[in-house]
């Protein structure tokens, strides 16, 4: 029956898949909270559908029955019967995808195991693949998937004043839990007016191009305590394994040393810091319970499944480790009553008006949270494509031989040949496959017409990939990243690849990544130090896994020669 797109529902069933998809599309449109009268419109178009429509189970052949009759083209060669030849521009049911089955959409994908969670990445390449540029998959709402390039950039260039991200809603769920711990939201899923609070006095120091050129000095530091640890830790071969361990104590030394100014000593002992690692493990863990919480039947919203008794374990680990470290560090600071820029982030957060304390704490460990795994994760992608190729190592030895110990801001910025390594390793293994939005007005993309409060996905991982966008997409080429000059330092050749726009590893408009700034300062330094020190050869296959982010399948083991 599911086959026969005119065939009519049987009824009970028709009222069932009614009232679920009223419930549940009410319930999720306005914890979203975009325009009450878009929602109107969203929720009666979703019901005209279900109801008149019939074909709801159908794959990507579906067709509404007013268009059962006609064929159902690609969207620019629309035509009426009459063979007056109108463009029509057609609804989101009619966008391709796999079968949609009643009430469960295209969830039974994950039951069969057609996709498997942790290559969920993979199994949206494929969606592309079989359907196009543009995809629905149904879950409790309809998500568009986009692939298209300049469909993405209309969604994700849209000047938005609020942008709407939708939240993780296990996260929401959990902290409603604790009220005594979180405030009523926090800055990753909080949406208009209350977003825009935290953003800007949670952010500001972390952002601010002054506070970070003054914390240069002291990243230059961990990195040469980062290399110290490399040399001491690795076996008689130069072999490092699990390489992820020392690369998220990295990345938590330099975020604790810039949000709550003081050294951890993660990297200058030997010694197992169970804790740390503990922490390490907890963030690593949530997140895949995270992704996990994407896909299925979502039962932990109402019940302690084990999926979320789980998170729940680890986002305690999270917290307890870091507010210990934070109220450390509050208590020497009130001793020392610190005097420079850098000391003074989270005492300012601590210090602001109009949060409450519990938000700012929150919001503090979240701000650390968020820069252990993405750093870690980027930083393993980013020298596995290097280790391909000695010669891009060199290069970027030789872009700083000669800077004496310490790396200023100056020698950062000239170093247009390991900023293009950085650039072409986050299009080519980036740590977020794609950016998610809610569409705030109507949107016409590929030939439909997609309403606002539409949740899509905007997979900037594929059409980076594609080669439609970037030439020879598969080769790691730092140099399609930089322009060719004469003698005089004149650009005599400005490369364009087409697809330079999406590549956006940390978002794009007022919604993106807040940790984007003190990450390329942290990345080029690193790389910067590790190729000054040595080459490096990886010993382990690289595969990817999704855990919420793209991480790299563990544990790695990489080489470290020195240079000689
Ligand atoms: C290589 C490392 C990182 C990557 C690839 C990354 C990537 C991203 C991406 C893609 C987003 C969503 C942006 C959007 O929707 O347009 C995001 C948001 C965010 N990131 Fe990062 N991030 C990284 C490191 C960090 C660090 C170091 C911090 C903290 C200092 C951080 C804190 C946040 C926060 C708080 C948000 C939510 C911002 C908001 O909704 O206003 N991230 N990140």
């Amino acid at each position: 029956m599911l086959d026969d797109p005119c065939c009519p529902f049987d009824r009970t069933m028709s009222v069932t898949i009614v009232l679920f998809y009223t419930f549940v599309t009410l319930f999720m449109f306005l914890s979203y909270n975009p325009k009450p009268k878009k929602i109107i419109e969203s929720i009666r178009s979703f019901l005209l559908h279900l109801l008149q429509l019939n074909g709801g189970g159908a794959d990507g052949s579906h067709h509404s029955s007013a268009s059962c009759n006609a064929t159902n083209h690609g969207p620019e060669d629309e035509g009426d019967d009459e063979g007056e030849r109108v463009p029509q521009v057609k609804s989101i049911w009619e966008i391709p995808g796999p079968r949609r089955l009643p009430l469960i959409g295209t969830k039974w994908l994950y039951f069969t195991g057609r996709q498997r969670y942790s290559k969920v990445h993979e199994a949206f390449l494929d969606l592309h693949r079989r359907y196009g540029k543009i995809v629905l998959d149904v879950d409790t709402v309809p998500i568009v998937n986009l692939f298209d390039r300049s469909d993405m950039e209309k969604v994700l260039k849209y000047p938005s004043r609020y942008p709407f991200r939708p939240p993780t809603e296990i996260i929401e769920v959990y902290r409603r839990s604790r009220p005594d711990r979180f405030g009523v939201t926090n800055l990753i899923n909080a949406q208009g007016d209350k977003w825009h609070e935290l953003r800007l006095k949670l952010t500001s120091g972390i952002t601010s191009r002054r506070i970070l050129q003054s914390f240069i000095p002291s990243v230059n530091e961990i990195c040469d305590d980062f290399v110290d640890l490399v040399r001491r830790q690795r076996a008689e071969d130069g072999t490092i394994r699990n390489f992820q361990d020392i690369a998220n104590s990295v990345g938590l030394e330099i975020i604790c040393c810039l949000v709550l100014g003081r050294r951890m000593g993660y990297l200058t002992t030997d010694r197992r810091n169970e804790k740390f690692i503990r922490l390490a493990e907890a963030v690593k863990e949530s997140f895949v319970h995270i992704s996990k919480s994407y896909y299925g039947f979502k039962l932990w919203k109402y019940v302690p499944t084990r999926l979320y008794r789980n998170f729940v374990r680890c986002e305690e680990i999270i917290y307890d480790t870091i507010a210990e470290i934070v109220y450390e560090a509050l208590e020497e600071e009130q001793l020392n009553c610190p005097d420079n820029d850098v000391k003074h982030i989270f005492i300012s957060i601590l210090q602001t008006e109009g949060l409450d304390t519990k938000e700012k704490i929150s919001g503090i460990i979240d701000l650390i949270t968020s820069a252990i795994e993405t750093l870690s994760n980027t930083l393993s992608f980013l020298l596995h494509n290097l280790s391909q190729s000695v010669e891009h190592q060199r290069a970027i030895a030789h872009e700083f031989s000669h800077c004496a110990k310490s790396i200023t801001n100056d020698d950062l910025v000239s170093a247009s040949f390991t900023k293009a390594c950085i650039q072409e390793s986050y299009r080519i293994s980036p740590t977020t496959p794609c950016l998610a939005r809610i569409l705030e007005e109507d949107f016409q993309l590929s030939g439909y017409h997609l309403q606002a409060g539409t949740l899509v996905l905007c997979h900037t991982r594929v059409a980076c990939q594609s080669e439609d966008n970037f030439h020879q997409a598969d080769r790691f080429l730092p140099e399609r990243w930089l322009d060719q000059h004469d003698e005089n330092q004149n650009v005599v050749y400005k490369r364009q690849e087409p697809g330079a726009p999406i590549v956006l590893p940390f978002g794009i408009g007022r919604r993106m990544c807040p940790g984007q700034k003190i990450v390329d300062i942290e990345l080029t330094l690193l790389v910067a130090k590790i190729f000054q020190n040595f080459e490096i050869e990886y010993r382990s296959p690289l595969d990817t896994q999704f855990q919420f982010l793209l991480a790299p399948r563990t544990p790695i083991e990489i080489r470290f020669r020195d240079r000689q």
